[in-house]
C-alpha cells in the first residue's frame, strides 16, 4: 500500500515526546512490511540547523481568505525512509517546536491547520497518490476534513486513519483565527458559545478509522471518565474505533547493543548493569550504593503523569532507604517542587531539568525501577524500554500500563512489575513500599523478575501488522 504519514514529530530530527518515538518507528516498521511510506513533517528550524534536505519543486501556494502561503517542498533521507518537509518559514522557523520553551505559540491552530491542509497539497504536488493519509494527534487532525472536502479529487479512491496518541491535547481554538476552517459551514455550525471549534472532534468525526495506541486505552475513550470529555464523539464512531499497541524500538532501546551505555548487558549476564548504576549515581551526585534500590523516572511533567498523587508523598518516600531520580521538563510549578525537595534531599533525591536523550538512556539502564504512576497513559513506551533493560516498572493500571505490565500479586509467576489501581497518594505509597521491600528481602525473586521482564517483547512489527489490518478495514470502508 502506498502511505502518506503526516505527523508533526520524528525520533532522530525532532522531538519532544512519546509521538516522535512511533513518528521514526512505525513508519519504518510498515515500510519492512512492503508498504511505500512516505513521512511528511515541518521544515523546523531544529531541522534546518541540523540536517541535509533538498528542495524538490517549484514554490506553491496555498489560499485561504484573502492570504497567500508560499512553501517549499524539501527532501530527505532518513536510514532509509523518505522524508518530505513543509518549508513555511513564517511558521516554523522559529525556536521550539509549539512553545518557546514555556508557553504554546499563539499560532499554534493556524500552523498546524496550514501544515494538514499543506501535507495534502504538496503529496498532489509530488504526484503521489496515496491509499492511506495516516495522521496523528490534533497537529493533523484536519486532515480527514480536509481530505473528504477535496475539490480536486485526487483523494478520492483515498482513505484517513487518525490514531490518537494523546486525547487530552484536543486544540480547542477560535474558528476566526483559522482561516483555512472558514469556508466551510459545517465547521462554523460546530462552534462552541465561546466560538471555538476543536480540531480532535473533526478528526474523529471525518477519519474512516480511529485507533488508540493501546486497547485499553481505546476501551477508556468510550467510558466518560477516560474520554476527555469526547464520551459523545467516540461513542458515534465506536464501530470505526480500535486500540493498537506501540511496540519498542529494540535497534534503540536494548541494553546488549546500547551505546549510550558505559557497560552492556544482557540476561546471561547482568554484570554490565550494575556498572550503569555506578555511572547514573556518580553522574547526578547520588552516593555510590550499589545495594539501595533506585527509582529513576523519565517523562515530560505535566499532570498526566501522576504528580499529583505523587509530589505529597516524597518526604514519606524518604523515610525508607531508597534513592530517587527524577528527569524531566515541563510544567514550571512541578520543577519548582521538584528542585525544593531535591535541595532538602540531597542524599536521596536528585531532580535534573534538561531534556537528554543519554540521560534517558542511561537511567533506563541503571536504575532498580523505573516508575510511571500516570493519571492516565494512551501507551506509555518507558515502561516498554524498563522492561528491555531489566528494570522494574511500577505502573498505575491504566490505558497501555496496564496491558503490558503484569503485577506481583495478581500473577507472582508471570510478574514483571508492580501495578496499582486508585489515583491516589496512598494506593502509589503501599506500591512503592511493597516494590521496595521485594527488593530488599526477595533478592532471588526480584532477579527472576528482572529476566522475565527483558524476555517481555512488544515489537513494531506487531503493531505494523495490526495497522495493516487496519488499513484494509479504512479501504474497504
Ligand atoms: N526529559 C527527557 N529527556 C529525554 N527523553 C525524554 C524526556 N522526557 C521524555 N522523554 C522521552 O519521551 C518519550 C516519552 O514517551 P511516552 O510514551 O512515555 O510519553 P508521551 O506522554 O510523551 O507520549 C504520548 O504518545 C505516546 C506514543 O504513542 C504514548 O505512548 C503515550 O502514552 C502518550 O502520552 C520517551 O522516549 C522518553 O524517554
Amino acid at each position: 500500500m502506498e502511505v502518506l504519514f503526516v505527523v508533526s514529530e520524528v525520533e532522530g530530527l525532532v522531538k519532544t515526546g512519546g509521538l516522535a518515538d512511533v513518528g521514526r518507528a512505525l513508519p519504518v516498521a510498515l515500510k519492512n512490511f512492503g508498504h511505500d511510506v512516505r513521512v511528511i513533517l515541518p521544515y523546523y528550524k531544529a531541522i534546518a540547523e541540523k540536517f541535509e534536505s533538498h528542495q524538490i519543486s517549484d514554490t506553491q501556494v496555498l489560499y485561504a481568505n484573502d492570504r497567500h502561503y508560499h512553501y517549499n517542498i524539501r527532501q530527505m533521507d532518513l536510514d532509509g525512509l523518505c522524508v518530505y518537509l513543509i518549508d513555511f518559514p513564517p511558521f516554523f522557523d522559529r525556536d521550539g517546536i509549539y512553545t518557546d520553551s514555556y508557553h504554546a505559540f499563539p499560532d499554534n491552530p493556524e500552523r498546524y491547520a496550514f501544515f494538514s491542509m499543506a501535507a495534502l497539497h504538496a503529496s498532489t504536488c509530488i504526484g503521489f497518490k496515496p491509499q492511506i493519509v495516516h495522521c496523528h494527534d490534533w497537529h493533523t487532525a484536519l486532515v480527514p476534513f480536509f481530505m473528504r472536502r477535496d475539490p480536486t479529487g485526487f483523494y478520492a479512491q483515498s482513505r484517513s486513519v487518525l490514531t490518537v496518541h494523546n486525547g487530552a491535547y484536543q486544540c480547542q481554538h477560535p474558528l476566526h483565527d483559522i482561516p483555512f476552517l472558514h469556508p466551510y459551514e459545517e465547521i462554523a455550525a460546530q462552534k462552541d458559545n465561546m466560538g471555538a471549534i476543536n480540531f480532535m472532534k473533526i478528526g474523529v468525526m471525518n477519519a474512516d478509522k480511529i485507533n488508540a495506541v493501546s486497547p485499553h486505552y481505546g476501551y477508556e475513550l468510550k467510558t466518560p471518565l477516560g474520554s476527555h470529555h469526547m464520551y459523545h464523539e467516540y461513542m458515534t464512531r465506536q464501530h470505526d474505533l480500535t486500540g493498537i499497541l506501540n511496540g519498542c524500538d529494540y535497534s534503540q532501546w536494548d541494553p546488549a547493543t546500547d551505546p549510550e551505555l558505559p557497560e552492556n548487558y544482557h540476561t546471561d549476564d547482568m554484570s554490565g548493569k550494575v556498572s550503569c548504576k555506578q555511572a547514573l549515581q556518580s553522574a547526578v551526585g547520588l552516593p555510590q550504593n550499589p545495594d539501595i534500590p533506585l527509582f529513576g523516572m523519565v517523562c515530560r511533567l505535566t499532570e498526566q503523569k501522576g504528580f499529583g498523587y505523587l509530589l505529597p508523598i516524597l518526604g514519606h518516600l524518604m523515610q525508607h532507604n531508597i534513592q530517587l531520580l527524577i528527569i524531566g521538563t515541563g510544567d514550571p510549578s512541578i520543577c519548582e517542587e521538584l528542585h525544593h525537595f531535591a535541595h532538602q534531599e540531597p542524599e536521596k533525591f536528585v531532580f535534573r531539568e534538561e531534556f537528554s536523550n543519554h540521560m534517558a538512556h542511561l537511567l533506563e539502564a541503571g536504575s532498580d525501577y523505573f516508575l510511571m504512576p500516570s493519571l492516565f497513559e494512551p501507551c506509555g513506551l518507558n515502561q516498554m524500554y524498563s522492561l528491555a533493560y531489566g528494570t522494574i516498572p511500577i505502573v498505575r493500571a491504566v490505558g497501555g500500563l496496564r496491558d503490558t505490565v503484569i503485577d506481583l500479586e495478581e500473577s507472582p509467576d508471570q510478574a514483571t512489575g508492580f501495578v496499582f489501581h486508585s489515583a491516589d497518594s496512598s494506593a502509589l505509597l503501599n506500591c512503592l513500599r511493597r516494590a521496595a521491600l521485594f527488593y530488599y528481602e526477595y533478592p532471588q525473586q526480584f532477579k527472576a523478575m528482572q529476566h522475565r521482564a527483558m524476555h517481555t517483547k512488544f515489537t513494531w512489527e506487531d503493531a505494523a501488522r495490526n495497522y495493516t489490518g487496519l488499513y484494509e478495514d479504512a479501504l474497504r470502508s
